[in-house]
């Protein structure tokens, strides 16, 4: 090999290692662009999911260069909390809520000077476009250090957490609340052990949260049964409600209304309950007291007419046979009238008393109201225990009472009912032993009566009347009759008397006699009376207008109409409003009404006198004849009952009676009117006797109004021709 070949093969040596190494060099260059390149995609790659897992879960990423005070971030929010230390660019920063950024700035400064590992905060913050505050998440870390070792970056996200701080806020409202409410608040865990309370709890019961009873404080009074029973109850509907009485924490009692709840997990499975009660012992004795004056007659004590029914129901409901007994006070109004109400009052606490001690244990005695009491005889419907029980009822009344220094005499009728034979309710029983106690009344009071069927076929009749009364009033089925008086010496009609009947459709023409009683019980006869009262006032100046009559119309009063108040202003009105002259006007009273209260009819005579109106007594010698009253009544006319005269020219001692009414009257200054006259026989010896007037069939029936202006036309008051024959005056 010779030189030239060798420096060509050196050459040669060194080009193919040269080659060799830059090839070599090349390959590794290239590997390693390929995984510089395989990086970076990685990287890429890395941040593009980083970015969408950002996107996705809506935080913002930053990153905080310190030293060149630059942020970078994600961009998924349109703004960045402006702390005054991370933010350079205003136009997107969001501003944190005054009170919160000293907060912010303090954690990020800690953190900086080493006191934290990494931050972690939430704060309120606001872009420009947005309106409410937003509550933000804010995290953060140092990511690297300067040579020095000083913070040169910061990473961390940002993450909205509004809606977890709502309801945490709603969380702390609702805690808030129960823990300021009321009502007092327990929780109690599956077996009942009270586990947390509210402040009210505490209030009421003075049990503290951390001296809780250890079992429910609310069952330990009750019996097992009634917690298991509640247990069963919870478990089967969730809540149970009631009242109970508990003990609180110093041992003293009160009463709560409680309810229970059962809470459920997922599974609706009950891990706890929660109790929610009120105090409610002012409630409860602001109830017994109110009940009782429910319940109770303020006056006497005794149980009243609503604690009647509600006992009387019960007993119904359990069909227990008894007997009730309905007592009402005779005439008991006079006490209140004559004495005023005070002594009144002082005589049915009086009579209370004695009525209690007539009862037995087991007897309840009532007032039903006014002057009515009952006595509930429990177990009992024999006929002679009850007659006994009556009678010393009416026993221990007999006894005078004592009231105002004066004594006073009281009685009663009572009306006994049984059940379940005489009714079956309550309403029934009642009706029945009113039936019977108004028998008992009519009868003359002062007695007992059992209930027996014949007495609720009269009562059932009544209430027929007494609603066909009211119809009649309605309907106007009333009309006046006119019966004349005639004055037999003057030959002359002087007077009519006005009287009602009722005409029913059906019926017929139904007299007084028929319904008048019933509608003086039932107060109706004031509506009849003041209505028969402005016909007969019209009917008689009509008349006198007419110039066909100028005497008077006398009209009937009941004891009712007297003992209004102000009946004299009744009067006057309709004078004024008719035209009739006070005098042409009679009112006849009944002796018997005159007597039930004679001092009151006496100052209403003296009132309807003093107007000028004429007072007639009516069917005298009927009731109780009081000559020493009759010279006290301010009456002008004195009625002979028609059963006087109508045995008249037969029997002695009606015409001596006659006589003598008619004597007495006269010597009084009286006139007197003889009923029922209704024969010529009967007129002479009226006559002879100096009767003044004479009113009955003999002369005329009353007539209706059409029929009383006939007769006037045609006679013009004086007596019709064929009676003068027979109305010889003067008999020896
Ligand atoms: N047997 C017989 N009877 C005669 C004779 N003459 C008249 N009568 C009847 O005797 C009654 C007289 O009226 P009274 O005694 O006031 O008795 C009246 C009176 O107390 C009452 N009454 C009538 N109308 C009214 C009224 O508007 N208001 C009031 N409160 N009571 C009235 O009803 C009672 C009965 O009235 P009436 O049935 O109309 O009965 C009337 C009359 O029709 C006769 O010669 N023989």
């Amino acid at each position: 090999v010779n030189t030239a070949d060798s420096h060509i093969c050196g050459y040669a040596q060194i080009t193919l290692i040269t080659l060799s190494t830059l090839l070599l060099m090349y390959g590794l260059l290239s590997k390693l662009m390929a995984r510089l390149q395989r990086h970076r995609h990685q990287l890429n790659e890395q941040l593009i999911r980083l970015n969408h897992s950002m996107d996705a879960s809506g935080d913002e990423w930053w990153e905080w260069d310190i030293a060149k005070n630059t942020v970078h971030r994600g961009h998924h929010w349109s703004f960045f909390p402006d702390d005054g230390m991370r933010s350079q660019d205003h136009y997107d920063a969001g501003a944190i809520h005054p009170k919160d950024l000293p907060r912010v700035r303090k954690a990020i400064e800690d953190h900086l000077n080493g006191k934290s590992e990494h931050y972690q905060l939430t704060y309120r913050v606001k872009g420009e476009q947005r309106k409410g505050w937003l509550w933000v998440l804010d995290r953060g870390r140092i990511v690297a250090r300067n040579d020095g070792g000083k913070p040169s970056r910061i990473a961390g996200t940002l993450s909205d957490v509004n809606h977890l701080m709502q309801t945490k806020d709603q969380h702390l409202l609702f805690a808030r609340t129960l823990e300021n409410i009321s009502d007092a608040v327990v929780i109690l865990d599956k077996l009942f052990r009270p586990i947390d309370i509210n402040q009210a709890f505490t209030k009421i019961t003075g049990y503290t949260k951390d001296k809780l009873p250890e079992w429910s404080f609310a069952f330990n009074r009750y019996p097992e049964q009634f917690t298991e029973q509640l247990k069963k109850t919870l478990q089967n509907s969730g809540r149970w409600f009631g009242e109970l009485e508990v003990h609180r924490a110093d041992g003293s009692l009160f009463q709560i209304e409680l309810t229970l709840d059962a809470v459920t997990d997922d599974e609706g499975n009950f891990t706890h309950y929660v109790g929610v009660f009120s105090d409610i012992t002012q409630r409860k004795s602001t109830e017994r007291e109110l009940r009782k004056l429910a319940n109770s007659d303020t006056l006497t004590e005794l149980p009243n007419r609503s604690l009647f029914y509600a006992n009387h129901q019960h007993m119904v409901r359990r069909s227990e046979p008894h007997a009730l007994l309905v007592f009402d006070l005779d005439d008991f109004k006079k006490v209140n009238d004559s004495l005023g109400h005070n002594a009144g009052d002082q005589v049915l606490c009086a009579v209370a008393r004695r009525l209690q001690r007539c009862c037995r244990s087991e007897d309840t005695l009532y007032r039903l109201g006014g002057d009515e009491f009952a006595i509930v005889i429990e177990g009992e419907n024999s006929i002679s225990t009850l007659s006994e029980v009556a009678e010393r009822a009416m026993d221990t009344l007999s006894d005078p009472f004592k009231v105002q220094n004066s004594e006073l005499f009281v009685s009663s009728s009572i009306g006994i009912a049984m059940y379940p034979l005489d009714g079956e309710s309550t309403e029934d029983l009642l009706k029945k032993a009113d039936i019977a106690m108004y028998y008992a009344k009519n009868q003359g009071a002062n007695r007992f009566q059992f209930f027996s069927e014949s007495m609720n076929e009269q009562a059932v009749k009544r209430l027929h009347l007494e609603s066909m009364l009211r119809q009649g009033l309605r309907e106007k089925w009333f009309e006046v009759h006119y019966q004349p008086q005639y004055s037999v010496e003057r030959q002359q009609m002087i007077g009519m008397e006005a009287l009602v009947r009722l005409r029913h459709p059906e019926q017929g023409l139904i007299s007084p006699g028929d319904f008048m009683p019933l509608a003086e019980e039932s107060g109706l006869i004031i509506d009849i009376g003041r209505w028969v009262l402005e016909q007969a006032c019209q009917a008689a100046q009509s008349w006198r207008e007419q110039g066909l009559y100028d005497g008077r119309i006398a009209i009937n009063l009941s004891a009712k109409e007297l003992d209004l108040d102000h009946f004299n202003e009744t009067v006057e009105e309709i004078l004024e409003r008719t035209g009739l002259p006070a005098d042409a006007l009679e009112l006849e009273i009944t002796e018997g009404s005159v007597m039930q209260s004679p001092k009151q009819a006496i100052s209403s005579m003296q009132a309807l006198r003093k107007q000028g109106v004429l007072l007639a007594l009516d069917d005298f010698g009927t009731g109780y004849s009081s000559l020493a009253y009759l010279k006290k009544f301010p009456i002008t006319t004195l009625k002979i009952d028609r059963t006087f005269v109508k045995d008249l020219e037969h029997t002695l001692e009606d015409r001596q009676m006659a006589n003598a009414i008619i004597t007495i009257a006269h010597n009084l200054g009286l006139e007197v009117v003889a009923e029922g006259v209704e024969n010529s026989d009967q007129i002479k010896i009226l006559s002879a006797m100096n009767c003044d007037i004479c009113q009955g069939f003999y002369f005329s029936h009353p007539l209706p109004h059409r029929d009383m202006t006939g007769l006037l036309r045609e006679h013009k008051g004086s007596l019709p021709p064929h009676l003068l024959s027979h109305s010889t005056p003067k008999l020896a």
